[in-house]
């Protein structure tokens, strides 16, 4: 975009909206001045720019005012008064209620289903409600029936994923979220959920894994100065900052030992996010690094807990900020630059101070630390949070964080001259079977100890990098959705549907509907904190006809308590007259920023969503991830749509019925009819296995066929080998024009 981008500030009084909406090819940069906002249910970290790709629509809220600037080149940015956020507050605080009840009485919480017709902000109220349920420590389900636009995979998929923390605004992941699909389905790529036991946690994504593996298979090098374990997170990050490097090297090798070297003096037994995870790197292996001294973790605690006491939650309990962490750190041992760090607290720390001075200049001695890199990621909600203020530090913790670590401190402080952490070995997680080789930070993140023992754990989680899951943005664990990418998601549970509206088969989707709602049973039975914290489902906006008849479906497969009705009065009237009285179904406004989508926009924003599956969320305008193709023989693949056209009722076999067809596993030969199509990955091991109840790996695109020598080109996330065989069509194409 060739246009100038011009800053604008804005200041907001309490309980108003700016509202905007970025042009396409352009970005917006936000930043928070003064005071406190949030984005859909996600707080800004003041200080910290915010990057809003191409046709973002964006609503900053603010319950105290604040002051945020923007730059940009807009058609579209405004304050608005009335917005419903006071309503959706009261909705959240009285589904709180509920699962507070559910957690005395030991019983089920809210089973909340968000309906109304297209484009009245169904999908934003499930975010927000998440979001505040995650801040709250809850780990509420998310099941997205919405087939046209769904968040937790590409759409014509549904899907269902634990959200533990807030959405972060950009930067975790990671998981994000909505960077969701991506990260998620590549993770599970290698590892799938397991339904029966529950989901497979693997780590979100390719990336993960990778950096999984790595640990395994990459141990340090230390000549050049970096010890990387998790070379992964390393690699990930590098590999976004350098996004032309990893082009040229495509297959895996790529920055990795590139980027390491450049650095020299690091001991980095996990990359980044290691830093975070602290007491593993220190565990492993004490960081032999220039200048840094490295002690133990629970400094980090120590300070981390001290801040909980200080500034204690403002918004239902919670304290979104450790302002301590910092300053005990600089007060108590000031960062001795010209050598390198001098920290009394992990790696985290170092970790956390550097990103600071990236971020955000030094206001004080020299630092200004502003929601360091790894911090945002452990604390994600701290980032969105308050940041703090206290002898000019700003700094950010969400509350969790220092509750981990304010228990640890007190349990167990680190031994540091007995050599690391008796904790670490002594005190294995005791959280349902998990086994955890870290500290209780670390049990948060649960990870490294994967890295060294991969769980197995009775809950049927399968933890695999638990570094990744920091990176990821630890959707799993306690992380509201992301502003700019979405949700953090961990393994979601993903079902093939195929198609982008649920009329198109409709006797499909209510099977899915009800498998899902079996899973979702499934593991609120083996999690007590998923089941108190219930689910959150959302839907699409067909609620005529069948599409109604589909509402009353999904209302009693999940058997839901709650549903929320947005925008119409009418399907309200419906629903209450329809459902048993136990259910409350509440009319809500929607809100008036809400933007209408034509059909045209609807499809640029489901291509968006596949190319952002293949390629990541756009980082500083490059592409996070870039997919891998890969020739495979005819005789690897075997390929099926799912129905059958319909058969006129003289010709059906004895006792069949016509909508059988549509639940009927199609062969396809490979020719130019699936070119460009995208396909799942089912897990089903053969087509004797109920393919259509099986959840998927992932995705991948079929962009080239050879009769000659009977091979396709399939265009994979991950460069490994594709997990199973069948493979599903779907309608939706994917054209490849980066490769
Ligand atoms: N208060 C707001 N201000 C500005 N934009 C908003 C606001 N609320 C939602 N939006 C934007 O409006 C668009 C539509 O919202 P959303 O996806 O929540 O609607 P929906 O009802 O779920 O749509 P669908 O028909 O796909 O189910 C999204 O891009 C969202 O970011």
């Amino acid at each position: 975009m060739s246009e100038e981008k011009k800053e604008e500030e804005y200041r907001l009084e309490k309980d108003q909206e700016l509202r905007f909406e970025v042009e396409a090819r352009a970005t917006a940069t936000l930043e928070l001045l003064d005071g406190m906002a949030e984005i859909f249910g996600t707080e800004l970290t003041k200080g910290k720019k915010y990057l809003f790709e191409s046709c973002s629509k964006v609503a900053v809220y603010t319950w105290h005012g604040c002051v945020v600037k923007i730059s940009f080149v807009t058609e579209v940015a405004y304050i608005a008064d009335g917005t419903p956020m006071t309503v959706y507050v009261n909705v959240h605080a009285a589904l709180e209620q509920m699962r507070q009840k559910a957690d005395e009485e030991r019983s089920r919480g809210p089973r909340v289903m968000v309906v109304g017709p297209t484009d009245v902000g169904k999908s934003t109220l499930c975010r927000l409600l998440l979001n505040y349920a995650a801040r709250l420590d809850r780990a509420s389900v998310y099941v997205d029936l919405d087939v046209g636009q769904g968040e937790v995979s590409i759409p014509g998929t549904i899907g269902a994923a634990v959200v533990e923390r807030p959405a972060e605004i950009k930067g975790y992941s990671i998981n994000n979220s909505l960077v969701f699909c991506n990260y998620r389905c590549r993770a599970v790529v290698e590892r799938p959920a397991e339904i029966e036991e529950g989901y497979s946690v693997n780590a979100p994504l390719v990336f993960c894994n990778y950096r999984c593996r790595a640990v395994v298979e990459r141990p340090a090098e230390i000549e050049e100065g970096y010890s990387i374990n998790a070379p992964l997170v390393f690699c990930n990050y590098r590999c976004s900052s350098q996004s032309k490097t990893c082009r040229d090297k495509r297959q895996y090798k790529c920055p990795l030992n590139y980027r390491c070297r450049e650095k020299k003096g690091y001991s980095i037994n996990a990359p980044l996010v290691f830093s975070v995870i602290t007491g593993a790197a220190v565990i492993v292996r004490p960081a032999e690094i220039k200048g840094c001294s490295i002690n133990a973790p629970l400094v980090f605690s120590v300070i981390t807990g001290a801040a909980v006491v200080e500034r204690p939650a403002e918004i239902k309990g919670y304290s979104i900020n450790a302002p301590l962490v910092f300053c005990a750190a600089v007060v108590e041992r000031p960062a001795e630059i010209e050598k390198g760090y001098s920290i009394n607290a992990p790696l985290v720390f170092s970790v956390i101070i550097g990103a600071a001075v990236v971020e955000r200049p030094a206001e004080i001695k020299g630092y200004s630390i502003n929601a360091p890199l790894v911090f945002s990621v452990i604390t994600g909600a701290a980032v969105v949070g308050r940041p703090a203020e206290i002898k000019g530090y700003s700094i950010n913790a969400p509350l969790v964080f220092c509750n981990y670590r304010c228990r640890a401190v007190v349990e167990r402080p680190a031994e540091i001259e007995e050599g690391y952490s008796a904790a670490v070995v002594e005190r294995p997680a005791a959280i349902k079977g998990y086994s955890i080789n870290a500290p209780l930070v670390f049990s948060v993140i649960t990870g490294a100890a994967v890295v060294e023992r991969p769980a197995e754990i009775e809950e049927g989680y399968s933890i695999i990098a638990p570094l990744v899951f920091v990176i990821t943005g630890a959707a799993v664990v306690e992380r509201p959705a992301e502003i700019e990418e979405g949700y953090s998601l961990n393994a979601p549970l993903v079902f093939h549907y195929g198609h982008t509206s649920p009329s198109s088969n409709y006797p499909l989707f209510k099977m899915l509907v009800s498998r899902m709602a079996e899973c979702v049973n499934k593991k609120t039975e083996k999690s007590k904190k998923c089941n108190v914290s219930g689910c959150i489902i959302n839907t699409g906006g067909w609620i005529k006809g069948a599409g109604y008849d589909s509402l009353k479906h999904i209302a009693g497969s999940f058997e839901v308590d709650v549903i929320l009705v947005l925008g119409q009065e009418r399907l309200y009237s419906e629903l209450k007259r329809d459902m048993p009285d136990f259910v409350n179904v509440i009319l809500l406004p929607k809100s008036g920023g809400v933007v209408e989508r034509n059909q045209h926009q609807r499809s640029d924003s489901r291509d968006q969503r596949v190319r952002e599956y293949f390629y990541g969320p756009k980082k500083n305008g490059d592409d996070s991830f870039f997919p891998h193709p890969t020739e495979v023989s005819y005789n690897d693949i075997k390929l099926y749509k799912i129905g059958a056209p319909a058969l006129p009722d003289s010709m059906l076999p004895l006792g069949m019925k016509k909508e059988d067809n549509k639940t009927k596993l199609v062969p396809l030969q490979p020719g130019t009819n699936i070119l460009h199509h995208v396909f799942s990955v089912s897990t089903a091991k053969s087509i004797e296995d109920a393919v259509l109840e099986c959840n998927v790996y992932g995705h991948v695109v079929i962009s080239g066929i050879d009769p000659d020598k009977q091979t396709a080109t399939v265009l994979s996330p991950s460069p490994e080998k594709l997990p199973s065989s069948i493979l599903l069509l779907m309608d939706m194409q994917f054209m490849d024009i980066d490769i």
